[in-house]
């Protein structure tokens, strides 16, 4: 018998701890470093991390272009820390919201020897946390030793790389009934690693057999539940919903990755760029993201788990088809979703179409 927590239950306890501010000790064979979000840094923890000897800060390749500084890892830069730098320099750098006000000037140095197995496993979890991709990373000599003495969360380099899709449990469903439909019915889900439910709207009682008309909604805080006039999320669900009442069947997946999967505090982070007057993807950028960071696997396997394999899917999006095609899943048509352009969201859907192939 063991009560230990098992791989994945480390890893959860890794991104809470990130998100809590608590050190992580990242292991690769012989190397090791203690690890730590820059977003939840505080100064104490700084200054202990710089007394255990020469560190790094590791940011994303688009943050770093946004610095101007080289990638020279690829995905990622590796900065030292210069001397006497103290956590204003570590935040500002990590930080695009006062990148105009006063912009952070190098010349920043970047490693070139080395490797970066360490730093690539730091931003992974920062960015699982839902933080700023950009963490401080302290070499030590004992992983195991330094994490038993503090009582720190040592995870594998390669387990915090995993790309395996945590199981999603379904947990329960119930009817509701919905102004669209009085046959809605929930379910929810529930991922294996301690990550954030999703969840799914059935209209109906759609024949499996055939292809179902679908909706992969992605979590919009703003939009969905404030009537934000920055987005056209919210006009999308409730257009959604009604084609599905009206057709009398259809799933709605209401998937929680806010923010195209960056969490809501970076997606406002990424508002507070576009205030400044950079465009939805430029902000991502800025602050270290990819434009897209969600994960379209959970709406396939959620679609499975319901017992669709062909849907009719709402979107005006072709990359969501295409990535949901290569998840298993058959597309046999597109149905465009063109409802709640207004003046605040012109800029928004036509950086979309532009950028991320949306068709307008
Ligand atoms: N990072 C970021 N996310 C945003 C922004 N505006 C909306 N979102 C999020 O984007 C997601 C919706 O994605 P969209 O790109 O609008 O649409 P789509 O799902 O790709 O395509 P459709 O199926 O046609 O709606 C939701 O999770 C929103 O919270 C933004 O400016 N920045
Ligand atoms: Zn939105």
């Amino acid at each position: 018998m063991s009560f230990a927590p098992d791989l994945t239950e480390i890893l959860a306890r890794a991104r809470a701890d990130m998100r809590l501010g608590v050190p992580v000790v990242l292991s690769d064979g012989a190397r090791a470093a203690v690890v730590m979000a820059v977003e939840t840094l505080g100064p104490q923890r700084l200054a202990d991390a710089l007394a255990l000897g020469q560190a790094d800060l590791a940011i994303t390749e688009h943050r770093a272009a946004t610095l101007k500084t080289a990638a020279y890892d690829g995905d990622l830069v590796r900065l030292a820390v210069p001397d006497g730098a103290g956590l204003d320099w570590v935040q500002a750098v990590a930080d695009p919201a006062d990148d105009l006000r006063v912009p952070i000037k190098g010349p920043f140095k970047a490693r070139r020897t080395g490797d970066a197995v360490l730093h690539r496993a730091g931003i992974r979890l920062a960015k699982a946390a839902r933080l700023i991709p950009a963490v401080l990373v302290v070499p030590i000599a004992n992983g195991a030793a330094l994490a038993g003495e503090h009582g720190l969360t040592l995870i594998g380099a390669a387990q915090a790389m995993t790309t395996d899709l945590s199981p999603l449990a379904p947990v329960i469903h119930a009817k509701v009934p919905l102004e669209v439909s009085e046959a809605g019915r929930l379910h929810i889900f529930r991922p294996e690693d301690g990550a954030e439910e999703h969840y799914a709207v059935e209209i109906g009682s759609p024949d499996r057999s055939k292809p179902v008309l679908a909706r992969l909604h992605s979590a919009c805080f703003t939009g969905d539940l404030l009537g934000s006039l920055k987005c056209d999320c919210g006009p999308q669900l409730r257009g959604a919903l009604s084609q599905m009442g009206a057709a009398g069947e259809g799933v709605l997946l209401y998937l929680n990755q806010e923010g195209r999967g960056i969490g809501l505090a970076n997606k406002m982070r990424a508002y507070s760029l576009q205030d400044q007057g950079f465009d939805t993807v430029e902000a991502n950028h800025r602050l270290g993201f990819e434009d897209d960071e969600r994960d379209f696997r959970i709406g396939a396997e959620l679609l499975r788990k319901m017992g669709f394999s062909k849907v009719r899917l709402l979107t005006n999006n072709p990359a969501k088809v295409e990535r949901l095609e290569h998840c298993g899943i058959e597309v046999v048509e597109r149905v465009p979703l063109k409802v709640g352009e207004n003046r605040f969201n012109h800029h928004y859907l036509a950086t979309k179409a532009k950028k991320s192939g949306h068709i307008l």
